[in-house]
Formats: structure tokens, sequence, C-alpha cells
């Protein structure tokens, strides 16, 4: 197996090679995880994503979630954090894994990643997230705008694609901290979970 086909540390699941960059550099060494979540809406050809308004990713464009707290699972973490920031309630299915780690930072994001075609509720705005629907192909029909990849977090459309496909994946994303505080991605992985 060639080196960019080989999984990063910390994916030990079997997994067939999707993408990857950066491969001049090191994986950062491993820290301790903390679990978030992150949910997104697909229907057909559009997805919702909220526009953060505060905190870690203020300025970005990203699904709904956050922090799983002690005494709930990553699911109910992740239903809770839709309705909290989007104001809908959705039958949310696990598709993916990704780990996050910022040089220099002190954790490593274990982020699970989840969407439905369905809601129930009417979508609303929180103080944390604007929520707001992109098109995922290229010639919408419905006159929405195409999904926002430059106000994203870099490599995010790596999986996102995937989401509509139903297609179970891992990856793994180390980033660099550059001066003004914006984040750079320094080496990623993404594979396909083995069916
Ligand atoms: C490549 N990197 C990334 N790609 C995609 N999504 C990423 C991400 N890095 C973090 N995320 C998500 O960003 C939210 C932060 O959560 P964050 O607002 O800090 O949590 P929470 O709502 O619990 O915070 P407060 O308790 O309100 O401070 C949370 O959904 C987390 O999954």
């Amino acid at each position: 197996m060639s080196d960019d086909q080989k999984p990063p540390p910390g994916l030990d699941e079997k997994l067939s090679y999707h993408t990857s960059g950066g491969l001049e550099v090191e994986w950062l060494p491993p820290l301790p995880i903390k679990y978030y979540t992150v949910a997104h809406i697909v229907q057909n050809d559009k997805i919702l994503l909220g526009y953060k308004k505060r905190g870690f990713g203020q300025g970005k464009y990203n699904g709904f979630g956050g922090k799983v707290e002690p005494n709930e699972s990553s699911l109910q973490a992740a239903i809770r954090e839709l309705e909290e920031e989007a104001g809908i309630k959705a039958p949310l299915k696990h598709i993916g894994v990704l780990l996050f780690i910022v040089n220099g930072a002190d954790k490593t994001f274990h982020i699970d990643i989840y969407y439905a075609e369905e809601f129930e509720g009417t979508i609303t705005e929180s103080d944390e997230m604007k929520p707001e629907w992109f098109s995922l192909s290229t010639n919408d029909k419905d006159g929405l705008p195409p999904v926002p990849w430059d106000k994203m977090w870099d490599t995010d459309h790596c999986w996102i694609p995937l989401l509509r496909e139903g297609k179970p994946f891992r990856g793994r994303a180390d980033f660099d901290k550059g001066e003004s505080g914006v984040f750079i991605p320094r080496r990623w992985w993404y594979g396909l979970l083995d069916e």
C-alpha cells in the first residue's frame, strides 16, 4: 500500500481509500479525545447548513452540533444540538467520524457526523446559527446558492458529497493555525467504511 493510501493513526476500522492531501508533513502527535457532533439535513440536491455567529468556527458555514455532554450519548447530543441551533427534530443517522487536530491545541476533536433526509418543525435561527439551504448540484433548478466551500472548514468538500450518497466514511484532518488565527489544512485523509 502506498503511503497516501494508508489510514492515519487513530482510524482503526477497515477503510477503502477515498482522498488525501498534505502528504509531505507528518501527522500531529496524539492528544486526548473530546467528543463532538455535527448534523446535516440533506434533501435530494440540497443541504441545510448554518452560519456560525459566535464561538469556535465563527463566520463559517457548518452543520449543526456541539459538545457531547457527560450524561448523554453522541446521538442524543446530535438531536439536542440540532433542535437548539436550528429549531428542528430529525431522525439522524450516523454516517461518519472526523478526527480533527489543530497544531498547538490540547485535544483531538472526535466529531460524529450525522444526516437526515426529513425533519419536523420550523427551521429557526438561533443565537449561535443562521440556517440556510444550499444546492449540492452544479446546475440548480430551485435558484439556491451553491454550497459555500470557501466559507467552510477546509476539507469538508472531501466528505459532504458522501452524505447525499449515504456512504459511511471516516477521516482525519490536521490543521495549522496561521498568524491571523486562520486554520490552514496540514494533512488529511478520508476513507470509506468497508461494508
Ligand atoms: C475540520 N473541522 C471541522 N469540520 C466540521 N465541523 C467542525 C470542525 N471542527 C468543529 N466542528 C464542529 O463545530 C462545532 C463546534 O462546537 P461548539 O460550538 O464549540 O460547541 P457547543 O455548541 O457545545 O458550544 P458552547 O457550549 O455553546 O460553547 C461542533 O458542531 C463541531 O462538530
